[in-house]
């Protein structure tokens, strides 16, 4: 039942349109990035999909504004394993738009041999965890002006195997590929937490998902993933269903009393940290 439990998708439910609100989703160009940008623009908004790939992102972009009739889907090249294209996204975001309502830190990598992002950041912490957490930061007065407004942090429940190793933040000591990917969706969490607690009043609310175990191309670097992945594929959730609960956190009406707390499919977990 726990395994069924897992597997179950659940499905935002709610109803609310979002013309005239602007929304930044990282990783855009495939899997759950994707479906949640098509959603946000099906129900109106203006959509950026940051993408390290212009090129991928350029087609998913023409894909979106024909199935949904909305032309406001733009393109913006964001490396986060590069802290010089953030902040070039940043600055050139800031330089466009007036408001942003919605961000959404969906982007990420799992399982990837060991490797540094360009400043010397082992890559899954520098990727999932720090290049999100510079984006966020430079984008927090637009959100604040814009408010109310949420920040929706993709994790997953890798995180209950993550620890923060201060002492090996950067995986020199000792490395594992899967452990490094645990730290790191850990880190989404407390980033979550802690942001909400500094947030407290400002209208800027966050929270952090598991979007449940979804056939993406987030196993790429692990042959055994995808194997998994291929044996059970029966239960594996698509992509669209994979959406869901980055949805809900990003639309649901008066989920404000819940700032800075975790959900799997549409039900917040205490954590107990
Ligand atoms: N699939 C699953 O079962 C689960 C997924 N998650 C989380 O969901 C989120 C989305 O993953 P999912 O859709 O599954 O995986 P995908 O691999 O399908 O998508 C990941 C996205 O992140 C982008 N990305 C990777 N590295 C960078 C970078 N350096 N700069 C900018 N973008 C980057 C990828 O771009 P590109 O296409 O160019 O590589 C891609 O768009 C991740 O945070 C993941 O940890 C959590 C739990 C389970
Ligand atoms: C136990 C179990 C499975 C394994 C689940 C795993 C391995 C989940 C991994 C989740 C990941 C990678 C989260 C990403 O953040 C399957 C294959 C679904 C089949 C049913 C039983």
């Amino acid at each position: 039942p726990q395994i069924r439990k897992m597997l179950s998708s659940g499905v935002c439910t709610s109803t609310v349109e979002i013309p005239g609100k602007v929304v930044v989703v990282t990783g855009a160009n495939t899997g759950i990035g994707k479906e949640t940008a098509k959603e946000l623009a099906q129900r109106g908004a203006r959509v950026y999909l940051a993408c390290r790939d212009v090129q991928k992102g350029e087609l998913v972009a023409k894909e979106i504004q024909t199935m949904t009739g909305n032309q406001q889907v733009l393109v913006r090249k964001l490396d986060l394993s590069d802290t010089k294209s953030i902040r070039a996204f940043a600055k050139g975001f800031l330089a466009e738009e007036k408001h942003l309502h919605i961000l959404i830190n969906n982007a990420g990598v799992m399982m990837c041999p060991y490797s540094k992002t360009a400043d010397g950041f082992e890559m899954h912490i520098g990727v999932n965890h720090l290049g999100h957490f510079l984006l966020t930061h430079l984008l927090l007065e637009k959100l604040k002006e814009s408010a109310p407004s949420r920040i929706v942090n993709v994790s997953s429940l890798a995180h209950l195997l993550g620890r923060i190793h201060f002492h090996n933040l950067q995986g020199e000591k000792f490395y594992n590929a899967g452990l490094a990917y645990c730290h790191s969706k850990l880190a989404n969490i407390l980033f979550t937490q802690e942001l909400a607690r500094r947030l407290k009043g400002s209208g800027v609310t966050t929270y952090s998902v598991h979007p449940g175990t979804v056939q993406t191309e987030l196993i790429r670097h692990s042959s055994f993933m995808n194997w998994m992945w291929w044996l059970f594929s029966f239960f594996i959730k698509t992509p669209q269903q994979g959406a869901q609960t980055s949805l809900y956190c990003a639309l649901t009406e008066g989920l404000e009393i819940l700032n800075g707390s975790h959900f799997r499919r549409e039900e917040e977990v205490d954590e107990g940290f």
